[in-house]
């Protein structure tokens, strides 16, 4: 994924002022930035949902966009989220998607209705839907808000493997307690990226 030049305001209020990123394969990286720096504005704008005011942003191949919230219909169960998706990605079956639930221990949920999940399990849900395709480029705003430190845990171990198996992982967080974690990483401070630690292999 490459991004260039990206702007967009919000009236006059200025959120982006010149966003350049490039996201290789097998790159796990992520920005930080404090409330109302721009995170998900930037986050809308990558995965299309928002058009920049100025810039260009290129994608090769699919993405997964996990956003922060969480877009389920609360009458529906978890099986029917994922027969749905499938269908919406034409996929032949749920295998990554099973893989997904598994890896992140919640494979029992799957006849729950999303309304009657906790906060943590609708994200489990949230960040299957997103992965369940097997994306290039997979974009996370805040993926691990309402997780308990086990299934945080989980969490990276799956991002780590998605790295590994070649595809780009781009994690948005207003804190980054791990940055070790990551391949790189960015701070957005007054509508631009500030290259931040670079983490060890
Ligand atoms: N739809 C909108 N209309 C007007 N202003 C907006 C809109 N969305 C965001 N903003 C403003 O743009 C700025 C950036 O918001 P954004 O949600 O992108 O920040 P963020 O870094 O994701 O914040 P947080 O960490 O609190 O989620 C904020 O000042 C916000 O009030």
């Amino acid at each position: 994924m490459e991004v260039s030049g990206v702007h967009h305001a919000y009236r006059q209020r200025r959120v982006l002022r010149g966003v350049d990123l490039e996201l290789p394969p097998g790159v796990l990286a992520g920005i930080v930035g404090e409330n109302g720096a721009g995170k998900t504005t930037l986050l809308r704008i990558l995965s299309g949902e928002l058009r920049p005011d100025r810039g260009t942003v290129r994608h090769h191949g699919r993405f997964g966009y996990c956003p922060q919230q969480v877009v389920l219909n609360d009458a529906l169960t978890v099986r029917q989220h994922l027969e749905f998706f499938r269908i919406a990605f034409a996929l032949a079956d749920l295998r990554r998607a099973e893989e997904v639930m598994e890896a992140l221990r919640f494979t029992e949920y799957a006849d729950e209705r999303a309304g009657s999940l906790s906060g943590g399990t609708r994200q489990k849900l949230n960040l299957t839907l997103a992965l369940m395709h097997d994306p290039q480029v997979l974009l996370l705003d805040e993926p691990y808000q309402g997780f308990d430190w086990d299934t945080y845990l989980r969490f990276w171990d799956l991002a780590d493997q998605v790295r590994d198996a070649g595809r780009s992982v781009l994690v948005v967080a207003h804190l980054a307690y791990d940055t070790n974690r990551l391949d790189q990483l960015w701070r957005l401070k007054d509508g631009v990226l500030h290259p931040g630690a670079q983490a060890a292999a």
